[in-house]
């Protein structure tokens, strides 16, 4: 089997400030006297992982054990402080709750700027609005700003964009829980079309059940540490006894 993703002991530091800080003012001065003083805090801890083509590939752990900045890095958005990462397909942009989204524009505004943002020609975005439109039901919504959705509504909307053009690695950040169940369904139905047809699936959710439905193999985070790794059924057991 072809490797799509292959990370190598990669490590995430973040600067976290020491001190309260009040004021942007007191920020600077700070700065300017050099007194502004940061604790290392180590998001992720020498992580090393391969995904296979046609893989679904699921992360769990506790709130803040790292699986959001593990997507980001896959996705490229961040760069890990060490370690490499090596990617050999496209990739979606990162399915995460209102990611890329300017909060003040419309949607339909919206679907235009990502798909500028991705690289996609306006006549390429105005051909897809139809059926962006479509999966994501909000017909009665699109000149709206986004501002006024609620979470299923922005989730609807991500979803629909994302996964308007197949790409090679799909990336899902716990968009699904915010949608109610038939939104779930429907995406759940689209992604399974998209696994069919060869596309790699890197998912992050809080529901255990639905990382045993979906994926192949699952990763197990804890405070940054990779707990385990394997079999999807394996792993999930042993998150859910907790050992
Ligand atoms: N940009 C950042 N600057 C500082 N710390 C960060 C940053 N991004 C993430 N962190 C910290 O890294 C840790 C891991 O965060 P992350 O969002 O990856 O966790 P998670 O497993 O996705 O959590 P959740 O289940 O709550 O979504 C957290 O303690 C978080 O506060």
């Amino acid at each position: 089997m072809s490797k799509i993703i292959e990370a190598k002991n990669i490590t995430m530091t973040f600067n976290m400030s020491s001190e309260k800080i009040e004021s942007i003012k007191e920020y600077f001065v700070k700065m300017v006297k050099h007194q502004l003083f940061f604790e290392e805090f180590k998001a992720l801890n020498n992580i090393s992982f391969d995904v296979n083509r046609g893989d679904v590939f699921g992360i769990v752990g506790l709130n803040g054990s790292g699986k959001s900045t593990l997507l980001k890095i896959v996705s490229g958005i961040l760069k890990p402080t060490s370690g490499t990462i090596d990617v050999r397909g496209n990739i979606s942009p990162l399915i995460e709750l209102g990611a890329g989204f300017d909060f003040d524009l419309t949607a339909r505004e919206n679907v235009m700027l990502n798909g500028l943002v991705l690289g996609y020609t306006k006549e390429h975005m105005i051909e897809k609005m139809d059926e962006i439109i479509e999966f994501s039901e909000l017909q009665d919504f699109m000149d709206v700003a986004v501002k006024n959705y609620s979470s299923g509504m922005v989730a609807r909307l991500g979803f629909a964009i994302a996964t308007s053009v197949v790409p090679e690695i799909l990336i899902v950040d716990e968009i699904l829980s915010v949608g109610d169940f038939r939104f779930q369904e429907k995406c759940e139905e689209r992604m399974s079309k998209m696994m069919a047809g060869g596309t790699t699936v890197l998912i992050v959710s809080h529901s255990i059940a639905q990382i045993e439905r979906l994926c192949t193999h699952v990763m197990w985070l804890e405070k940054g540490n990779m707990v385990k790794i394997g079999e999807a059924k394996e792993v999930c057991e042993a998150y859910k006894k907790g050992n």
